[in-house]
């Protein structure tokens, strides 16, 4: 594997109105993942997860340092860049299901017609196991349902990057474990290279082979753990209990 994602000594501040001053959010954050790595950001709810997903994604400037895509500096979002939120409302509501995915495909350029689009869409929701539900609206699908099919358009947009930001974190626990178990089969297909944020440890061992541990007020890099426990991984094995506790005393 080569270096590939480069976050390099990222600094950022919001503007405390309150008190009329600036709060670093971030500081000194410099990591860097390889191409088809699986890489998770974990660390508790304020630490600056979704701002440093939105840098990657280049929604965000860093007020210092840069991020680096295949040693080229990104000066904005792509396509080939793509965010997975946790909201359940990011697929376009007066759309299909299907046509949800289709204008992904349609956004890339990729297919020749509506006829063969479709029948691409059909496959990608196949793919995240969605039952047939592909001439619904967004508000007619369960939550879970919804993420299958922002993970399908996600996939039909072949981005280089997927970008989540914990995508299953307003899940139960049985979907979000299906779902989980769904994204590392995508992945090892796919080969994509995934930067997957979350704040729960269990999450971050089943799926991400890197963990970048933060903490928070500034949010720093506490610790990057390589998690080399074989797939598919055990949730209750000895390695798997004992990563969990080294993590969880970092
Ligand atoms: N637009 C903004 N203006 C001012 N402060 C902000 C803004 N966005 C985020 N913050 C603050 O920056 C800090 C980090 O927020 P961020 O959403 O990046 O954290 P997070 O780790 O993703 O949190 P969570 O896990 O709860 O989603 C928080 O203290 C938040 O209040």
């Amino acid at each position: 594997m080569t270096e590939y994602l480069h976050l390099k000594n990222i600094y950022k501040s919001y503007q405390n109105e309150k008190e009329n001053e600036k709060k670093f959010v971030l500081e000194n954050i410099d990591f860097t993942i390889d191409r088809a790595e699986f890489a998770a950001v974990l660390g508790p709810s304020g630490c600056g997860k979704t701002t440093l997903l939105k840098i990657a994604a280049g929604f965000m400037e860093a007020e210092q340092g840069a991020v680096y895509l295949a040693g080229e500096k990104i000066s904005g979002p792509s396509v080939d860049r793509i965010m997975v939120f946790q909201e359940f409302r990011q697929l376009f509501p007066w759309k299909t299901v299907l046509d949800n995915v289709v204008f992904a495909l349609q956004a890339k350029d990729i297919g020749n017609n509506y006829a063969e689009r479709k029948r691409m869409a059909c496959s990608y929701l196949k793919k995240v196991e969605l039952p047939d539900v592909f001439n619904y609206y967004p508000y007619q699908l369960s939550g879970g349902m919804k993420q299958r099919a922002a993970l399908a358009r996600t996939l039909a947009a072949d981005p280089e990057i997927m970008l989540m930001d914990e995508p299953f974190g307003s899940l139960d626990s049985q979907t979000r474990s299906n779902l989980q178990n769904l994204l590392i089969d995508i992945w090892q297909e796919a080969g994509k290279t995934i930067l997957f944020v979350t704040h729960d440890i269990e999450e971050a061992l089943v799926l991400a082979d890197k963990i970048i541990l933060m903490e928070s007020n500034p949010g720093r890099i506490k610790k990057i753990i390589n998690n080399n426990l074989d797939r598919p991984r055990d949730r209750v094995s000895t390695e798997f209990v004992r990563l969990y506790k080294i993590i969880a005393a970092v």
